[in-house]
């Protein structure tokens, strides 16, 4: 969702909602240069993507929003004593179809899933195909980037709900930990640590894996190997130049 101010109160001729940029974009000039982690958050409709950015980024729970179209937030930060950069991409909710585990999502999903280097999905313990919209989702993700390691953590967010849980907690440890990642479960709403905790291990596992491989996109998407030689078309070919010498050597005796 995006972030949205309801000036009802100081504009009493007219109901308006005004779309803010929430969060301002930092310059990136003293950051290390190469190290730009960015990170796309996934998951369904309602499950609290943009209120985790925003709590993560401002430290502060906003509670009226407006349908994402998702927006990219831009910060710097400080992983491990380095400053980094550090780009954020919420994107619009995605959905199983109907009685299935077949995903629909928008093509700026796709693009998203493509540009981030790490992945946070993101379900509500109070809605239980919001859960099982995950595991379709990451095989999604793997689609796209069908080889090596890709940093994923599982938020399980909502957690003030605790009554209407669905979702119990080893439910989502043990998808996460299927899936390779990390488990989180928070409140957006009313535990600023418990986001911000998520939000540091996901940039961590990027940085490292970003510095791991000196900045180069990994996963050897980009990388063409170029093809080696056929040693026994090689070999024919050299076999072929000998003899037609030989020949030519004997013709000339
Ligand atoms: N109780 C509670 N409500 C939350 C929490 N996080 C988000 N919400 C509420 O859940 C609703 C959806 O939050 P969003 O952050 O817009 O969710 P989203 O996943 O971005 O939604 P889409 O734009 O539909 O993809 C809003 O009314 C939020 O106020 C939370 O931790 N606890």
């Amino acid at each position: 969702m995006r972030l949205l101010v309801n000036h009802q109160n100081t504009m009493s001729s007219y109901s308006s909602n005004f779309l803010l940029v929430p969060i301002p974009e930092y310059p990136v000039l003293d950051c290390v240069p190469n190290k730009n982690v960015k990170i796309v958050v996934l998951g369904a409709s309602s499950v609290g993507k943009t209120a985790l950015i925003v709590r993560f980024l401002t430290k502060r729970f906003i509670g009226d929003y407006e349908a994402n179209t998702g927006a990219l937030y831009s910060r710097k930060i400080n992983i491990d004593g380095e400053q980094v950069s550090l780009q954020v991409q919420d994107t619009p909710c995605v959905s199983l179809q109907e009685d299935t585990e077949v995903l629909s999502c928008q093509e700026q999903i796709n693009r998203a899933i493509y540009w981030a280097d790490g992945y946070v999905f993101v379900y509500s313990i109070t809605d239980h195909r919001s859960y099982r919209t995950i595991k379709p989702l990451y095989q999604h993700v793997r689609k796209i980037h069908p080889s090596g390691n890709i940093p994923i953590i599982l938020v399980g967010n909502k957690t003030d709900l605790l009554r209407a849980r669905q979702v119990a907690t080893n439910e989502g440890a043990r998808l996460a930990n299927e899936l390779g990642g990390a488990h989180f479960e928070a409140s957006a709403r009313e535990n600023y640590d418990s986001v911000s905790d998520a939000f540091h291990h996901m940039c961590l596992e990027v940085s490292r894996a970003i510095g791991s491989s000196n900045g180069e996109k990994r996963r050897g998407l980009h990388l063409v190997r170029p093809k080696s030689p056929n040693m026994q078309d090689l070999k024919r070919r050299f076999k072929q130049v000998l003899s037609s010498k030989a020949k030519s050597s004997n013709t000339s005796l």
